[in-house]
């Protein structure tokens, strides 16, 4: 079997859950998402998960990244695991602390969509990054997420209820509570990604904007409504940039030609 048909699996570790996908050679055959461990891995847990994943094979190799560390160690006694770290990522300009899978997701887009490019995604914390045409990091920003928001008013405020995310565009004039943090919330991100997306534009205006993470397809629902921009969703991106990974340190992939 050479490394082109071996099945093998990336891990992304986020700080909600965790995002799997299964692979054979650089091909992305699924992917899933699941909640985060709770206790150092099992082999009942990898026999729930890898069948799910098309496979049954619990030794099979594991390219794992990690934006929450008590997660990873979770892992320390699975034998066939890669870390991957900055180090591996064949962008330009990356700063120490940059999260590793803002880094794969926009290896990822500009991979699939070509660079430059801008990510934007919508998991816990909602985050841009924008890269240019020589695959250097230009910069972006990190704010709270839509659930982490929407919790941060409940948790940090006497009177302010739980409150569930609409599947349509809130009223943005509320007269009611629940509706006037949904507009609050909905509104303040959207009119941050419109402002983020034409900045990008501006600077590089052939450049793809793709929006990704667990929120990607609610928020492209609501943009829809009064769109000015084009987002594309894309689910995928993160294992695009691990598989890219995993490609230069197979040698499958020449670093400098291909990515
Ligand atoms: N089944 C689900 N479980 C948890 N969160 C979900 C689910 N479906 C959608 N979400 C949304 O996904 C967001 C988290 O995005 P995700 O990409 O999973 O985060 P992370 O990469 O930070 O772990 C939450 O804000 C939540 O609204
Ligand atoms: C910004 C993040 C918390 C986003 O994590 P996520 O919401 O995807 O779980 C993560 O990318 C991170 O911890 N970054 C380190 C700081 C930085 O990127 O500058
Ligand atoms: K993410």
């Amino acid at each position: 079997m050479t490394e082109q048909d071996t099945d093998w699996i990336g891990l992304m570790i986020g700080n909600s859950r965790l995002h799997w996908g299964y692979f054979c050679g650089q091909t992305l055959l699924a992917c899933l998402d699941t909640p985060h461990l709770r206790e150092p891995l099992s082999n009942e847990f990898l026999q729930q998960i890898f069948p799910k994943l098309l496979t049954n094979k619990c030794n099979c190799a594991l390219m794992v990244a990690s934006v929450v560390p008590n997660q990873r160690e979770l892992w320390a006694n699975y034998g066939n695991l890669r870390r991957i770290t900055l180090k591996d990522i064949p962008l330009l300009d990356l700063y120490p602390t940059f999260g590793i899978d803002r880094a794969l997701a926009v290896l990822g887009a500009g991979e699939k969509y070509g660079f430059p490019c801008l990510v934007i995604d919508a998991g816990t914390a909602l985050t841009f990054t924008g890269v240019d045409g020589d695959k250097k990091l230009v910069g972006g920003a990190i704010v709270p997420g839509l659930k982490v928001q929407l919790a941060s008013l409940r948790e940090r405020t006497a009177a302010l209820p739980e409150v569930s995310l609409p599947e349509r565009l809130p009223q943005m004039w509320a007269k009611e509570t629940a509706e006037g943090i949904r507009s609050g919330i909905i509104y303040t991100i959207l009119a941050g990604i419109e402002k983020f997306s034409l900045e990008w534009l501006n600077l590089y205006p052939e450049s793809g904007i793709i929006l990704t993470g667990g929120d990607g397809d609610l928020i492209r629902d609501y943009w829809q409504e009064n769109a000015i921009t084009s987002l594309l969703v894309d689910k995928t991106i993160i294992f695009q940039g691990i598989a890219a990974v995993k490609g230069i340190s197979s040698g499958l992939i020449d670093k400098g030609e291909h990515i």
